[in-house]
């Protein structure tokens, strides 16, 4: 990979399904370190698009490219193992697990080791020490013996995001983190977000509807309407442009 060549690329990517253009020749691209956001109103094709990304469903037409190869026509283990990883805007955590060992399981299939659930986890084995390593960076460490379903929609959240980063992921695409996620814990959820890319150097996609959190965040928008890409700039730079004022900030003002 070249130094300006970007980690993730969407490459002219549509989506028809029957009569409905989902997604009209959007083109993105991501450069390693970056962290983009993706704002539009609702049905402006935001989750189809991390779809299409994560190969949950195939373009009609388009490429995406991960650190240059073309990984269209991958499933979505084989961009997994790439190095793309995704939350969703449904919970993905096994209540009744710790949530030790709701990341000790995600550390598991990275390190390629058989899944044990059963076996209570050694605290020195690697992928429990990858597990707490991963909790600690969400600040849930001391949450390590918590059973995932009684933890607030917040702190799920950050679990979420602990299980993603076990399995080391190269770019992050988070869906929605702040849906469903009470006021007074959405602070503490974007600290963590902003740690995975400031402290730590990700390359993280965002897809929020919160455009005050995404504003504060990130480095650059893009804004999605009726399926396709309207703008993408910096923050300062989207929010000075007439046409996403007119075609969707002024819509929800
Ligand atoms: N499988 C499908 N079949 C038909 N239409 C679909 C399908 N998936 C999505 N759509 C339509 O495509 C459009 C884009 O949907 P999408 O969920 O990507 O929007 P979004 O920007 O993520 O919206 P929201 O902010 O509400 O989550 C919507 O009009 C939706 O109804």
């Amino acid at each position: 990979m070249t130094d300006n060549q970007p980690v993730l690329a969407a490459e002219h990517l549509s989506l028809q399904i029957g009569g409905a253009r989902i997604l009209d020749d959007v083109s993105l691209s991501v450069s390693a370190g970056e962290m983009l956001g993706v704002i539009g109103p609702n049905g402006a094709g935001k989750t189809t698009l991390f779809n299409l990304i994560s190969g949950v469903i195939a373009p009609t037409s388009g490429t995406i490219r991960l650190d240059g190869r073309d990984v269209t026509n991958e499933q979505i283990h084989a961009r997994a193992r790439a190095g793309l990883g995704r939350t969703f805007q449904t919970s993905s955590l096994f209540n009744g697990l710790s949530a030790l060992e709701n990341v000790r399981l995600a550390a598991q299939v990275e390190l390629g080791g058989s899944l044990s659930i059963l076996r209570f986890p050694h605290r020195g084995d690697r992928a429990t020490s990858v597990a707490l390593e991963r909790l600690d960076e969400v600040g849930l460490a001391h949450h390590a013996d918590t059973d995932a379903g009684v933890l607030s929609h917040g702190d799920k959240r950050k679990l979420e995001i602990a299980m993603l980063l076990a399995t080391d992921p190269k770019v992050i695409l988070l869906d929605e983190p702040m849906a469903g996620v009470a006021s007074g814990d959405v602070p503490g959820l974007v600290e963590v977000i902003r740690g995975l890319h400031k402290g730590a150097g990700r390359t993280v996609l965002m897809v929020e509807h919160h455009i005050e959190v995404i504003l504060g965040l990130v480095d650059t928008v893009a804004v999605m309407h009726h399926g396709q890409v309207l703008a993408h700039d910096t923050p300062d730079a989207v929010m000075a442009n007439p046409a996403v004022q007119n075609a969707y900030l002024g819509d929800v003002a």
